[in-house]
This record gives C-alpha cells, sequence and structure tokens, in this order.
C-alpha cells in the first residue's frame, strides 16, 4: 500500500478529518457495518461513532476489528464485535441476535462487506464466480432480509445501505462482482417498494476507484492507469464514500428509497478501469 493510501485509511486520520456532518447527529442511534476492519467499511464505522452512534462490527477476521474497536473505545465510543461471514445464514442470523440482545434495537445497516479478484471473464473456474456470487450477492442479500426481519419484528424505523459497483460501463476483469452487485441493486429497488410500510428505506452507494487497501489486489499495470479511471483524474478516498453512506442513512435521505448513489467522480461519464491490464487490441 502506498504512503498516501495508508494515510487516507488511517484511523486516526479519518477521526480528524474534516466532515460536513455535526458531531451529535446519531446520538442514541445504532449503526451496523460489515467489513468493517477495512477500507470503505473502517471508514462508514470510524463516522458514524464520530457522529456519536454506537457500533456492531462485523467481518470474517477478528484480529482487523478488534483494533477498530479499540480505537473507538479510546476516542469513548461503544462497539459490539461479532466476527461472521456474512454468505452464512446461521452466522448472520446470530449476528443480529447479538445486537439486539446487547442493544435492545439497530437503526442503520451498511453493507459492505465484499469484494472479488480482477480475472478476464472467459478463464473464471465455476468455484471462482461462485465465491464472488456468494460473497456479493447472497451475502450482502442475507444480511439485508435480515435487518428487515428485525424491523418487521422490533419495529422500524430502519435504514440499509449496500456498497455497490458502477453497473452502466462495463468493467473489465470484475464481471462477476459487476453480476453480483446488479443483482443486489435490483433487489434493491423491489424491496425498496416491498419494505417501505415496514418503514424501512433501501439504498445503494456505487462507489467508483476509491483509495483502500483493498486496490492491492490489482496487478501493478492496472493501478498505474488509475488517474485514468475519472475526470478528476484521482481515486475517491474513503471519507467521500463515508459521507455518502451517512447522506442516505440520516435524516439527509429520508425521502430517499430504492436508489442508488454513485460517488465515483464522474468515472461513469467518462474513464477507463483495466483491472485485469489493458489488452493489446485498446491500446491506443
Ligand atoms: C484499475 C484497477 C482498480 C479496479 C478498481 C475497480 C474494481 C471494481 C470495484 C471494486 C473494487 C474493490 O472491491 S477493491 C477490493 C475489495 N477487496 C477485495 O476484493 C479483497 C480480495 N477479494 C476477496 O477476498 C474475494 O472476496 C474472493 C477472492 C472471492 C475471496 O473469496 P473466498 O475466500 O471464498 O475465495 P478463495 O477461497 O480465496 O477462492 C475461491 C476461488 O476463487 C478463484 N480465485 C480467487 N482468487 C483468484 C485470483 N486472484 N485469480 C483467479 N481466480 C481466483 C479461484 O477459483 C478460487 O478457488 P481455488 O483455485 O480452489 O483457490
Ligand atoms: N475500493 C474500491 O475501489 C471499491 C470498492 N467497492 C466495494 O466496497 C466494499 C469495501 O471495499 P474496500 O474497503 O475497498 O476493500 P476491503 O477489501 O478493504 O474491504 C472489504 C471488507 O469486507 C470484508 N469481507 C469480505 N468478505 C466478507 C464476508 N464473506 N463476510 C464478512 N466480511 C467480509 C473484509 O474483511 P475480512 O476479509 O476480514 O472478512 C474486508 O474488511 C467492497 O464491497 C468492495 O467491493 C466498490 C467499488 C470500488
Amino acid at each position: 500500500m502506498s504512503p498516501e493510501i495508508a494515510a487516507l485509511n488511517n484511523p486516526e486520520n479519518l477521526w480528524a478529518a474534516e466532515t460536513v456532518y455535526r458531531p451529535d447527529l446519531f446520538q442514541g442511534k445504532v449503526a451496523l457495518v460489515s467489513g468493517a476492519g477495512s477500507g470503505i467499511g473502517r471508514a462508514v464505522a470510524l463516522l458514524f461513532a464520530r457522529l456519536g452512534a454506537k457500533l456492531v462490527i462485523c467481518g470474517r477476521t477478528p484480529e482487523k476489528l478488534e483494533v477498530i474497536a479499540e480505537f473507538v473505545r479510546s476516542k469513548g465510543g461503544e462497539v459490539l464485535v461479532v466476527p461472521t461471514n456474512v454468505r452464512e445464514p446461521e452466522q448472520v442470523d446470530a449476528l443480529f441476535k447479538k445486537a439486539q440482545a446487547h442493544y435492545g434495537r439497530i437503526d442503520y445497516t451498511v453493507n459492505n462487506a465484499g469484494g472479488q479478484f480482477p480475472q478476464n471473464a472467459i478463464d473464471y473456474a465455476p468455484k471462482g464466480w461462485n465465491a464472488v456470487i456468494n460473497n456479493n450477492l447472497n451475502g450482502t442479500w442475507l444480511m439485508m432480509q435480515r435487518a428487515a426481519q428485525h424491523w418487521r419484528e422490533h419495529g422500524g424505523p430502519g435504514s440499509i445501505v449496500n456498497i455497490v459497483v458502477v453497473i452502466e460501463r462495463g468493467m473489465p476483469g470484475v464481471a462477476h462482482t459487476v453480476a453480483a452487485r446488479a443483482g443486489i441493486i435490483g433487489a434493491t429497488r423491489t424491496v425498496a417498494v416491498e419494505w417501505a410500510p415496514l418503514g424501512v428505506r433501501v439504498n445503494c452507494v456505487a462507489p467508483g476507484l476509491t483509495a483502500t487497501e483493498g486496490l492491492d489486489v490489482y496487478p501493478p499495470e492496472a493501478q498505474k492507469e488509475f488517474p485514468l479511471a475519472n475526470p478528476l483524474k484521482r481515486p475517491g478516498t474513503p471519507m467521500e464514500i463515508a459521507e455518502s453512506v451517512i447522506y442516505l442513512s440520516a435524516g439527509s435521505g429520508s425521502f430517499i428509497t430504492g436508489e442508488v448513489v454513485t460517488v465515483d467522480g464522474g468515472g461513469k461519464l467518462w474513464g477507463e478501469l483495466w483491472t485485469a491490464g489493458r489488452p493489446d487490441y485498446y491500446r491506443h
């Protein structure tokens, strides 16, 4: 990871970064964030905590989550850590039960856990395709559905924000994740209608290229072309994505449901992302 990316993801820097939101915005509220041990999820969790929310954080690796929890506690915040693989229905169910038992309710759920590997689609092994679909479609779906069940049982209102990818154009090298996220966007639009009677809003944030440690999985030749990804000619920061998640979760989003907010520096209008390297055919 480059020093610039490390600095943008450093918890102290995230805690000190400027935000447009008022410090007590989420006083008395509870926010659940998946994949909170790194990258975008960490930035989202820290911003919720800075704005007064109590946290429930999950991910597969307890050590990463404990680092975040210790940091938030050192700032006076409250955190419940529940290591969870979001692909496993029993683990997702246990997560919500533990959160309910600990805090008595959940107000916000952010489904950020996910990821993929870059490879040209023609070469995907069935196991690789399935792993990405399982993480990003099935895992996110299980979390969304269980959150809605929580609010049906314990009363709303509630807000769900799913982190997806920009699906409007092709994204060579990650067709599996684009397929999975398109599924989540479709489900979001439908359940926004079904779950409105429960007081539940459901939205997505689609980040463009964002400067997290997650980018380390992309080959150096792909990383060299980052400045070509969008008209602003830079990756987004985890904080920029976190602020958009807060926008949808808080009162600022109270009339928004079933929507996808794209935060990509204009990348869906102009830019190129060759996540598995640029083929000769597309060289200038
Ligand atoms: C411009 C650039 C910026 C591009 C920026 C824009 C990109 C789109 C926007 C998204 C950006 C991001 O998400 S940023 C990054 C977010 N973070 C990540 O993606 C973290 C890395 N990814 C993951 O952990 C993934 O979830 C995943 C790889 C599926 C791991 O899931 P699992 O643990 O279940 O999977 P594994 O057991 O490791 O592997 C299961 C199978 O998957 C296949 N597989 C796994 N890794 C593979 C690989 N590198 N190459 C081929 N195939 C692979 C194999 O078939 C594996 O089986 P075997 O052969 O039997 O082992
Ligand atoms: N960075 C970018 O450019 C973009 C990122 N995104 C998406 O944003 C989200 C966050 O990415 P980013 O922060 O960059 O990358 P990271 O790899 O840093 O974050 C992904 C997080 O998800 C967790 N996770 C992955 N699979 C599971 C699982 N099955 N169950 C529970 N937790 C899981 C990981 O923790 P652990 O391995 O410990 O479980 C990790 O903390 C992902 O969905 C990503 O695809 C979308 C567009 C662009």
